[in-house]
Formats: structure tokens, sequence, C-alpha cells
């Protein structure tokens, strides 16, 4: 079904979608009646997301849940904030069979999901398909990135395939299990502890461009009808829980509603840019922002660097230094980015925190003030960029993991000093 933040209405079996009401003394097939809520019941109307969902059983009827494994100590976040710019090579795949769950690990993150404020920032990597368990966030919607390999989500609302250079987003709290359709997949998660991603306000650019909404899809209701063990793991307050059902929780038959999982294909992106000098702020390139409680300030924008061309005269084309106040966590899915000549690979990632100064590596620089100007397509690329006012904290995982890089400062190096008349 096709665009954003619509109210859908779908039905997995004729006639089991209540008809003029939510909630009826006697629901079709005696369906269970459940409303998720994605915001409070008071939220003005422009804001207020729900869904109604019509299952094989309650939700509420599982056993308590406790700590899933080990604490993952790694993932909490380091305890100093560091002002260094960080860089990481892609990740080593998982030696033994990977499920997405436990393929997932918390890289990065800030504010903190028991106050519902600022992002957790993951990576996963997974070899196997999960069996006879899935998985919800009480803690944010989970934009997934896939970089390598694609998914197949197999949510309560019903089924997503997305691969890279496509987006996914659950929203908090709505069940799904990933399958891997090639056998093993990577990419980055951006948990969203704030308000849901929506699409930025276009200003002077007009009713049309950047990701419109048409191009969101969100699944038709798909349920599975198995009376058979399964294991719900959940994110809660930034740790994992576990308990098992006597019976899959994806059998939701229909629904209706606002709140709903969807998957947007980057390569629909109306890019904007400059057609006459000087390369503008990121922000013309956001496909999905959530707000915060200051105007225009986002507790975490979701930007892409898409093919394009660039035309601009007299201009240094590239992404310029920089200190920026907000902090940007970055990701290549493929291809090469503009202001990096080497060292940002595809499934690396790179966080460039609050006031600390970065840019076009030195090679990248050299480049783009030699290069003659004529029009020239960047293309066979995608990074994007998790842009969020809080600083943004690396995890210990993240710090203690090979991949980091520790000669990053040196690409900012070996620039010639301008010679004043
Ligand atoms: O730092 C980065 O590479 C991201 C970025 C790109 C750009 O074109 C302008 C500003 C910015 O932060
Ligand atoms: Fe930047």
């Amino acid at each position: 079904m096709s665009g954003f933040g619509n109210h859908f209405a779908t039905e997995a079996v004729a006639g089991a979608l209540p008809q003029g009401q939510n909630s009826p003394q006697k629901t079709p097939f005696g369906l269970y009646a459940e409303q998720l809520s994605g915001t409070a019941f008071t939220a003005p109307r422009s804001e207020n997301r729900r869904s109604w969902l019509y299952r094989l059983r309650p939700s509420a009827n599982h056993p308590p849940y406790r700590p899933y494994g080990e604490p993952r100590e790694t993932e909490h976040f380091a305890r100093r904030a560091s002002p260094n710019r960080l860089r990481w090579d892609p990740q080593p795949w998982p030696a033994a069979a990977t499920d997405f769950v436990d393929g997932m690990v918390r890289w990065a993150g800030n504010g903190s999901p028991l106050d519902q404020i600022g992002t957790s920032i993951h990576l996963y990597g997974a070899t196997a398909s999960m069996k006879h368990r899935c998985f919800y966030s009480a803690d944010g919607e989970m934009l997934i990135v896939p970089q390598e390999g694609g998914l197949t989500l197999i949510t309560e609302m019903g089924v997503i395939d997305a691969k890279p250079g496509e987006i996914a987003v659950i929203p908090r709290g709505v069940r799904f299990r990933v399958e891997l359709p090639g056998g093993k997949a990577r990419g980055y998660i951006c948990e969203n502890h704030g308000a849901s991603f929506r699409l930025p306000d276009l200003g002077p650019i007009g009713s049309n461009g950047l990701a419109n909404a048409r191009d969101f899809q969100t699944p038709v209701a798909a349920f599975e009808d198995l009376d058979e063990p399964t294991e719900v793991i959940q994110r809660y307050g930034g740790t994992l829980w576990t308990t098992t059902f006597n019976h899959s929780p994806l059998d939701v038959v229909a629904w209706h509603g606002n709140l709903a999982p969807f998957k947007y294909d980057l390569a629909r992106f109306n890019t904007m840019n400059t057609v006459s000098y000087d390369h503008p702020d990121p922000s013309i390139f956001t496909v999905l922002t959530s707000p915060s409680d200051t105007p225009g300030t986002a507790n975490c924008d979701f930007v892409i660097f898409p093919p394009r061309w660039m035309v601009a005269e007299h201009t240094f084309r590239p992404p310029w230094f920089h200190r920026n106040v907000m902090s940007e966590f970055m990701g290549l899915i493929h291809g090469a980015y503009d202001a990096k000549a080497g060292g940002f690979a595809p499934g690396g990632a790179s966080l460039h925190n609050c006031m600390s100064g970065h840019g076009p590596d030195q090679a990248s620089y050299e480049g783009a003030v030699k290069a003659e100007l004529k029009p020239h397509k960047i293309d066979n690329t995608m990074a994007f960029m998790f842009e969020t006012r809080l600083p943004i904290l690396p995890t210990a995982a993240a710090m203690q993991s090979p991949s980091c890089q520790l000669d990053y400062d040196d690409c900012w190096t070996g620039f010639e000093k301008p010679q004043l008349p």
C-alpha cells in the first residue's frame, strides 16, 4: 500500500476487519482487538499515530520477561564523551551462525531510551534467519539501512522485503522476525527514542520533491497461525529481555490505522542541489526527520548522499570543512563518498561529534581545488548520515573494536599553508 502516514485498512482474511467501529462486542471470527499507540492518546490529530490490530491471541497472553543472556556490557556508552573523530572499517562477518538479534551491536547513541530522547545506533551482521523467535523494540522505532544482503522482515502487520538501497522502518513495539533470503546480511540501524520519523517540511521547495509520500510502501496484513513455542525478545531500557509465547505473536489477521511499518527505495529520492554556486547544507538531502522540542533542531535527521549532478560554478564542490553543533554518524551503502578519497568503505562508519572539525580529506581537497568544473555526475554511490541534536557517545564495543581506525586524523594532515602576499 502506498503513501506515507496514511490511514490504511487491510485484511488477510475477507471479513476480518470490523466495519464502522474499532472494538465491537463480537469481533469477526472472535479475533482479539488491540490498539497499538505510537503517540499519546491526546497527541494532536496531526501527530497522532495508532493502529487497531485484530489477532488470534491477545498480546497480553505471555509469561514474564527475564533478561536475555549475559548483559552486553560492551553496548554501554563509553564512560566519557569523546570529541575525537572516529571511523571504522566494515565489521567482519560473525564466525558462527548468528541471527539478526544476536548480530546486532549497539555502536553509538545519545539521549536515553527511558527518557524517550535521542537515538541508539546499531550495526548488524547476520548469517542465519531467525527461527521460532521474534524481536521488538520498546525503546524506539527502528530505521533499518541494509548495506549488504536483503532482509525479509516478517512483521505483525505484514511482510517487507528490504534490500540494500532501500530502508525499512518498524514502529516501536511492532514485533518481527528477520529472514535472510541471501543467507547473510549486514547494515545499520537507527533506533529512534524520540518522536517518530516523518517527512521534512519542504518550505520554498514547494509541494513536491525529496522523498515523495507516495513512494513509501506499507505491507498488507499477513499472519501466521502457529501454536508453537516462540521466543519473543524485546529491547527495553537499552537491554534485551526474553520470554516464550505458546504461539507466534505474528498473528494479526487484519489491521487499520496510521501506525505501520514501511519501506522506501532511496533511488526514488528526488534530489535537490545547486544549479548556480556553492555547496548547500546537507539538510537538502533529508529523507526523514524526527523533530525535537526545538523547532528546526532534529532529534535525528536521516540524510542521504545519492547520485546527483554536480554543476556548481566557481565552487569547491565536495562537502566543505565545517564544525557543526549537531553530531554526525555516517555510513556508506555502496560506492565512494565525495569527501573521502580513501578509508571510508561500504559497510564502514564514521562519527563527527559536536564542534569536531571535519570535511574533505587532504586528497579530496586537493582534487576538488584542481578539478575542471564541467558538469559531473556523482554516480554509483549512496552514503547516509544520522544527524542528531545531542552529542553521540560511542559504545565500548565501538571503541574496543579492531575496526576502529587509529590513524583517522591523518586524513586531515598535509595541507599546504597559503602564501600571503
Ligand atoms: O561531514 C559530512 O561529510 C556530511 C556533510 C556533507 C555535506 O555535504 C555538508 C555537510 C556535512 O556535514
Ligand atoms: Fe559533516
